[in-house]
């Protein structure tokens, strides 16, 4: 077992949103890697009927804990799930649950959040900012606590262009923000909203950067550390690649090129796609929290969990990637055939979503009409344009982050934890992202879409009626088009009968030049 690993063996640990992306892929690898571990307690919400022990049932049930159940047979038997709300003032914890938690957790990792973009400032302030000091409060009267591990997002300073592994101050102190939110109504809210978060482009890397804030002021003893990853993926490679579950970030919109709904998009083709698999995310957060719980380091270190430092990929290059992914791995039921135009002005971005997103939109929706079904088509890629605006402030800038303290980390683990750590550093992939990117397809083709891989040649064989409808359909609209100029124009008629004459003039010179 190598050393991190053994670190968490007899451990108890405490983990929020558990339920979520990475929540589910962190107790897994612990699970796997540390099947001596105690406990892990998570703190979890009843939701859409589901009860506690439904929540968690079917997280074991899925594809991803499927190793995890031949390592670690009793796996339902170390899972404590806690009912909690971190949205509730006392986050809604009974006390006897609390008084376990609080003489028995050894480490907390906390990744509960809300990563909407949308999010209303008091809604985001709440679970990004009020619980994180809330679960602080908690940890210092936790009487074996060893380490606090935070996770918090390369973009909480976006609105900077190089940032480095320390906590940067916000202009109005978070205690002020966590105040006037008790007394402001919502109209008043939304109307300073703007004027808060200044130039971040929303209310999610605002309130993570005032999360973070919290930690710095009011950690007071503890041994905390604080993670920032950037765009979290599917698996690299563990526990298999291409796991993923949810459509945040780039999946959702993979998934809407692949069905062929969007085919332009608004983005800078030089710009950086740091994009950072889930699992290196997690090997790193497991590390940290061995790290922090060892070593207590003096201060609280910040660890970006980042790609674009030590690998880089375009999001032009990941845009080919993901269009040659197609190719071998389609969708099922595309409305067009995958292809993005990436956009660089307004003037194009509106003329494209004219032409290739509400246009066929329009006339998808005629159709439904005329064969009696109700029309959907504008509708969705109105939501879709929606997204993408929300989506589009990160596909056209580049950061660039220090990574100082994870190298430093890294430098710190044996042989072994490194070699599992480290994946995203080895240059020696040439096809590094290529097979990433591929695999991410095949994982949102298998573990979203829920399509099967045998349906593959029949998705093909409907993209090629697609592109022989595409041919035609230009074909067509060619030839109309040409007629009513030549039906009006007397230029078009001129340039028509030079075309159609030109070969025939040109003929008795061939002999000659034979
Ligand atoms: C030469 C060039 C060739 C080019 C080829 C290109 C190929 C194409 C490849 C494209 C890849 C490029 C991907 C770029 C993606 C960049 C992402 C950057 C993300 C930055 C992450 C920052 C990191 C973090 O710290 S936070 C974690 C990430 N958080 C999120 O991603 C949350 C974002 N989502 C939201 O905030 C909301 O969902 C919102 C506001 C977008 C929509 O909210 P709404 O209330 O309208 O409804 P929902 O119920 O949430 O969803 C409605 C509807 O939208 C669909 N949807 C939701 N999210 C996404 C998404 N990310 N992408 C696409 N679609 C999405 C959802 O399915 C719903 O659809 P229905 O049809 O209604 O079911
Ligand atoms: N995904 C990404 O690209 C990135 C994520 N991050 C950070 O990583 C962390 C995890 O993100 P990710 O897993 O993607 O997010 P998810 O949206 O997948 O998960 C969020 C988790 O928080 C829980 N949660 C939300 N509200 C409450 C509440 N009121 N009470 C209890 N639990 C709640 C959710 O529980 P429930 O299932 O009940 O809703 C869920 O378990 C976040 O801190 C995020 O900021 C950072 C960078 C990028």
């Amino acid at each position: 077992m190598s050393m991190v690993a053994a670190f968490y063996s007899n451990k108890s640990i405490l983990i929020t949103g558990a339920t979520g992306f990475l929540g589910k892929v962190l107790m897994e690898k612990l699970f796997r890697t540390s099947p001596q571990l105690k406990v892990i307690y998570i703190l979890i919400r009843p939701k859409a009927g589901q009860t506690l022990q439904e929540r968690v049932f079917q997280i074991l049930n899925s594809k991803l804990f499927e190793k995890v159940k031949e390592i670690c047979p009793n796996v339902h038997e170390k899972i404590r799930p806690i009912s909690a709300d971190l949205n509730q003032s006392d986050l809604a914890i009974s006390k006897e649950d609390m008084q376990e938690l609080l003489s028995g957790t050894n480490i907390v990792f906390h990744c509960a959040a809300t990563v909407r973009f949308d999010a209303h400032l008091r809604e985001a302030v709440q679970l990004n900012v009020i619980a994180t000091q809330k679960l602080l409060l908690m940890a210092s009267q936790m009487s074996k606590l060893e380490a606090f591990i935070h996770i918090s997002t390369a973009f909480s300073n976006c609105n900077l262009k190089r940032i480095d592994e320390v906590i940067y101050p916000c202009p109005v102190e978070p205690r002020k923000i966590i105040d006037s939110m008790e007394w402001l109504d919502d109209a008043i809210i939304d109307e300073i909203t703007p004027k808060l978060i200044g130039d971040r482009p929303n209310t999610y890397t605002y309130t993570k950067a005032l999360g973070e804030m919290v930690i710095h002021q009011e950690s007071g003893n503890l041994n905390v550390a604080i993670i920032r990853p950037s765009i979290v993926g599917a698996s690299w490679q563990e526990p298999f690649p291409g796991w993923i579950d949810n459509i945040n970030g780039p999946s959702g919109l993979i998934i809407a090129s692949g069905k062929g709904f969007l085919r332009s998009l608004r983005a800078t083709p030089m710009a950086i796609a740091d994009v950072i698999p889930v699992d290196t995310v997690v090997n790193l957060t497991i590390a940290v929290g061995w790290y922090t719980a060892v070593h207590r380091p003096k201060s609280t270190l910040i660890y970006h969990s980042t790609s674009g430092n030590l690998n880089p990929c375009l999001w032009h290059d990941m845009g080919l990637k993901v269009l040659a992914a197609f190719e071998k791995i389609p969708f099922e039921r595309a409305f067009r055939r995958p292809y993005v135009d990436f956009t660089t002005n307004n003037f194009t971005t509106q003329y494209w979503n004219a032409v290739s997103h509400w246009a066929p939109a329009i006339i998808y929706d005629f159709y439904l009409r005329l064969t009696g079904r109700k029309p959907r088509m504008l509708k969705l890629m109105n939501r879709l344009l929606r997204t993408i605006s929300m989506l589009e402030y990160f596909i056209n800038h580049s950061w660039e982050w220090s990574t100082n303290n994870t190298e430093m980390l890294l430098s710190e683990l044996s042989p072994e934890d490194q070699r599992v750590s480290m994946e995203v550093r080895q240059p020696s992939h040439a096809n590094h992202w290529l097979e990433y990117i591929e695999n991410y397809v095949l994982g949102i083709k298998k573990y979203l879409l829920k399509e099967d891989l045998a349906g593959i040649p029949k998705a093909k064989e409907h993209l090629r009626r697609l592109r022989n409808i595409h041919y035609l359909f230009n074909t067509a609209l060619f030839l109309i088009v040409w007629r009513l100029l030549i039906a009006r124009s007397q230029t078009a008629r001129n340039v028509w009968f030079l075309i159609m004459t030109c070969p025939l003039r040109q003929e008795p010179k061939s002999p000659a030049r034979r």
